[in-house]
Formats: structure tokens, sequence, C-alpha cells
């Protein structure tokens, strides 16, 4: 039986993990569940799974649903709620599936607990990831990787010598704008952000997809998990998502690992590794795939990548500042107030303006952060 904790279980990686562990009920048990306001589907989630703790964002709204959980459910809120749904059951594994830095202290807290990370709040590693892998080392705790893309360099690598390989390739779609030119992406709507063609996720990641700042956190993701100088690490448009990332080998061998684009399998990987169960998701028919197609990655188009292998080439605190600058430029956009092209001024305008932190703790982490929200929300 694994015992399971959710960070952000009302969300997309949320629901999905539920859906996973609801499909063998006698393998796992659900101990802690964490939602933001979403309080009408976390009563739902917490009837059904009956977790030992529930979080909710405020005391508000953890009030309101009091009357409605099940007799016992221990009730908590906040960020210290959100601590306690990752360190204080039960769990052996807890799945970060909340958006944004935010989650930081949540995992850094499972870390210390001894509990094993399915990570998929890649914004945590971005933005520390040298405390978290070194916690995590110290501690022998397992991350294991639910992003699709690590996900699959991990399964590539599995068995494999970290000698032997030559660079890794994370694919990219190229998100809801990728047949568009730049001059076409004046005027976009938001609803056109979020329109992604291949996979159905949060609002945060589907706009990071269409700037390619997700692939600008998943460089910098990768290079944390893998342990890759940023040099080895590329990018290339794939536009089906059928390849969800490859591993080259000093002999040239490449391995990759493909599939129909389903959240749902490196999740539930992430859960069984390294065992491999039945998904829910239809298999690969090669003989019905007409073709896959490849596009060399545009560091012009797509800025955002760039400025991500620059702030990962420069580490300190220059990842913490691409985040939480991008956090704030893509709320912003969601609620209309700055233009999708403007996504991209923010960012590098939060930048320009940076000055640097060496070797940042937790606490200068929270403060180059903080700087770099207000920094953004002010331009
Ligand atoms: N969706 C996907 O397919 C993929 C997502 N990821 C990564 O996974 C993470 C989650 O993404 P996704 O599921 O798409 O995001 P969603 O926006 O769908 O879900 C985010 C979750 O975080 C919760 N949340 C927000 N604020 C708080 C808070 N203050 N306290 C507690 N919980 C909070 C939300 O709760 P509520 O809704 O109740 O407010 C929700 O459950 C991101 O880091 C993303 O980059 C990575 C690969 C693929
Ligand atoms: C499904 C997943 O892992 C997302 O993070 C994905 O990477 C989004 O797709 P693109 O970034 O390739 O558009
Ligand atoms: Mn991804």
């Amino acid at each position: 039986m694994k015992k399971i904790s959710i960070l952000g279980s009302t969300g997309s990686i949320g629901t999905q993990t539920l859906d996973i562990i609801s499909r063998e009920p006698d393998r796992y048990s659900v101990e802690g569940l964490a939602a933001g306001s979403n309080a009408d589907l976390l009563i739902q989630q917490a009837n059904r799974f009956k977790p030992r703790t529930v979080c909710l964002a405020s005391k508000a709204l953890a009030e309101e649903v009091r009357p409605h959980l099940p007799a016992g459910t221990n009730l908590v809120y906040g960020d210290e709620g959100l601590i306690e749904v990752a360190a204080g059951t039960d769990a052996d594994t807890v799945v970060t599936a909340i958006v944004g830095s935010r989650g930081l202290p949540a995992t850094l807290a499972a870390i210390d607990a001894g509990k094993s990370i399915a990570l998929a709040n890649k914004e945590t590693l971005v933005t520390a990831g040298h405390i978290v892998m070194k916690r995590a080392a110290d501690r022998g705790v397992s991350i294991l990787p639910v992003d699709s893309e690590h996900s699959a360099i991990f399964q590539c690598l599995n068995g494999e010598r970290s000698i032997d390989v030559k660079q890794i390739t994370l694919t990219a779609s190229g998100g809801s704008f990728r047949d568009r030119t730049r001059e076409q992406l004046t005027g976009v709507t938001v609803a056109e952000a979020l329109n992604h063609p291949n996979w159905s996720m949060g609002a945060k990641v589907t706009i990071d997809s269409a700037t390619m700042a997700n692939k600008g956190l998943e460089v910098i993701e990768a290079h944390w998990l893998f342990d890759l100088p940023y040099d080895r690490i590329n990018v290339l448009i794939h536009p089906e998502s059928i390849i969800h990332s490859y591993v080259e080998f000093v002999d040239h061998s490449i391995i990759a690992q493909l599939g129909i684009p389903d959240m749902r399998v490196p999740i539930q990987y992430a859960l069984t590794y390294p065992e491999r169960r039945v998904t829910p998701t239809d298999s690969l028919n090669f003989a019905k795939l007409s073709a896959l197609h490849f596009r060399e990655m545009d560091f012009e188009r797509y800025p955002c990548l760039r400025f991500a292998y620059e702030c990962g080439i420069a580490g300190k605190s220059a990842p913490t500042v691409f985040n939480a600058a991008n956090e704030t430029a893509v709320a912003r956009f969601l609620a209309g107030e700055i233009t999708f092209l403007e996504i991209e001024s923010v960012l590098s305008a939060v930048l320009d303006r940076h000055d640097i932190v060496e070797v940042p703790d937790t606490s200068a982490i929270a403060d180059v952060d903080a700087w770099a929200r207000r920094t953004a929300a002010g331009i």
C-alpha cells in the first residue's frame, strides 16, 4: 500500500493523480490533500478518498468546508497547512502538483520528513534547485520526475552510466502559437493562448508553453534532476508531442521515450517506479502515425527560452528571479493587465534590474522572489 499526499489535488496534475489512485484502490491510500480555493472539489475528494488531513488556502475557505468533511478529518489552511499536508501525515510519497514557487517550503518540509517527492511543481526546482537537491541527497530522499520530458529522460537513463551520456534533448510542442510569427502575436487573446494543441493543463503552464518559458523552466529543472551542464541540454520543437524527450549517448545511440500525450503515464510511473502498471491511455500505433515533425529551436522567436538559459548558466539568484518575474507576468496576462508579448518584456526588464545574490539560502530566495514579484507587478 503506497501512502500519498497531494499538494494541489484540485488541479490538472492533482485530479489526474487521483484518477490513477482511484483505478487501483488496493494499492494506494490518500493521507493528505491540499487545494487552493476550489472548495467544492476538495469536499468531493475528501469524501471519496477519506484523507486524514485536508488543506485550503485560507481560514475562511476552511471554515466553509468544515461541515461537509467526513468526521475526524484534520482541517488545516494556508502555507502552514500546506506544510502539514506535506510533512505531518503518514504519507510516504508527496505529489507536488501545486503551481508556483509557493510550493518550495512545503516541498522542503516533505523532504526533511523523509517523504519521496513525485515532482510536478517545476518552479520549486528552478527557484532553489541547489537547496532542494542537496536536502534530498542529505536525507536520502528520492525526487521522481512527473513532468513528461523529465520522466522521459529518467526512463531513457534507466540502468545507464552517467559517464556515457553525451547530451539530452527536451522536446517542445511550440505551444498554442507555434505556427505564428512574432508579428502575428500582437493582440492575441487569453483564450487563444490557453488553447494548447496537445495537452490539457492548468492555465499557468499552458501560457508558459506558448511563450516557451515552460521549456526554459524545464531546462533548469533538467539541469538539477540529471546533474548536467546547460551545454548538454538541448530543446527541439516537435509539434506532435509523441517523443517526450531523448538521450544521446557517447556512441551516438539515441534512446527516446514515446507515447500518446497523457500525463497519467508519467504521474503513475513516479508513483510505481521501478514497476510499470497498466494505464488508461491508448497505446501508440506506429502504423497509423503519418509523420513526426521537428524544427530547430529559434531563440529570436522565443526569447523567454534564451533568458532561461542565461539565468540557468548565471546561477546564483538569477533562476529565482526568472521564475518569480515570469509567474507574476503570466498572472498579469491572465488578468488582462498586459498583452501576451509584454510577458517577455516584463521578464526582460526585471532580469535587467536584478542584482545577483551570490549563494542564496532559503531566506535570501524568499527575499529575491518577493523583490522580483514586486518589480514585475510595477512594470
Ligand atoms: N498540467 C500538466 O499537465 C503539467 C503540469 N506541470 C506542473 O505541475 C504543476 C501544477 O500544474 P497544473 O496541475 O497544470 O496546475 P493547475 O492550475 O491545474 O493546479 C494548481 C493546483 O495548485 C493549487 N493551488 C493554487 N494555489 C494554492 C495555494 N495557495 N495553496 C494550495 N494549493 C494551491 C490549485 O488549487 P485550486 O484549484 O483549488 O485553487 C490546484 O489544485 C505546475 O508546476 C506545472 O508546471 C508539469 C507538467 C505537466
Ligand atoms: C505535459 C508537460 O509536461 C508540459 O510541461 C509540457 O511540457 C507542455 O508542452 P510544451 O511545453 O511542449 O508545449
Ligand atoms: Mn513538461
